[in-house]
């Protein structure tokens, strides 16, 4: 019996699209603003250290991390201190309203119905805790942070390894064999199952199919049975 639902976002709950033509473009527009205007900020600064320590060259000036972190974005890098100011920048976008987070129907509707079941609901994804909670809490249809019991991102593990999703099941203090992990990557499916998470990949438009998993276009291919 299924007593928890990780999910991740990008793919699954959220279309690719608005992470790669909304929020990154978003991001790396202004993040030599950013990291220039907070270079004093405590935050800011230990982030810059630990992206220097992802870079492997810790005498990186400001201006050599700025460069960087553009580049991991272009590469869609999912290094833990690019993703922490990335959610720093899109705090403000989400304040202005220049953007709302967005989660499909499908995924919204069941997230309510599985809440509503007592199932408790968790996110793991390679955006920051920080993203992740902006990014529900300001969507079309609203805050949806209440669905959520907690979130977790790479900080924990990364996550195409099984470590990460052991770590996890130990934080929910449930067995893995009572957590559903949802995701479009095949390669985080297979961490999951790994670590012995029943898993469900979402194959959305343009996503690829797995041959070992079992597999929907959408949350309303989550049958009651898998659950
Ligand atoms: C938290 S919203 C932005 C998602 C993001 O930055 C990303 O890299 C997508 O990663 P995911 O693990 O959700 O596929
Ligand atoms: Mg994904």
């Amino acid at each position: 019996m299924i007593r928890a639902i990780l999910t991740d976002i990008e793919g699954t709950t959220s279309s690719l699209s608005f992470v790669k033509e909304t929020l990154f473009p978003y991001a790396r527009a202004r993040m030599a603003d950013f990291v220039r205007s907070h270079a004093q900020d405590a935050t800011v600064q230990a982030l810059l250290a630990e992206a220097r320590a992802a870079a492997g060259n810790a005498s990186l000036d400001d201006e050599g991390v700025i460069a960087q972190l553009v580049r991991w974005i272009d590469e869609d890098r999912k290094i833990t201190p690019l993703k922490a100011l990335q959610g720093l920048i899109w705090e403000e976008g989400y304040r202005n309203r220049d953007f709302f987070g967005h989660v499909y129907e499908d995924a919204v509707r069941r997230l309510r119905s599985w809440h509503e079941q007592g199932i408790a609901l968790y996110v793991f994804s390679s955006g920051s805790v920080h993203a992740q909670r902006l990014l529900f809490g300001h969507t079309a249809v609203g805050d949806l942070q209440p669905l959520f019991s907690g979130y977790f991102d790479t900080r924990i593990g990364a996550k195409q390894e099984p470590c990460a999703y052991s770590a996890i099941a130990r934080e929910l203090n449930l067995p893995p064999s009572e957590i559903l992990f949802l995701s479009d990557i095949e390669g985080e499916l297979d961490a999951a199952r790994e670590a012995g998470y029943k898993t469900f990949l979402l194959v959305r438009e343009g996503g690829v199919k797995s041959s070992h998993h079992p597999q929907g276009a959408d949350f309303d291919a989550i049958r009651p049975e898998l659950l």
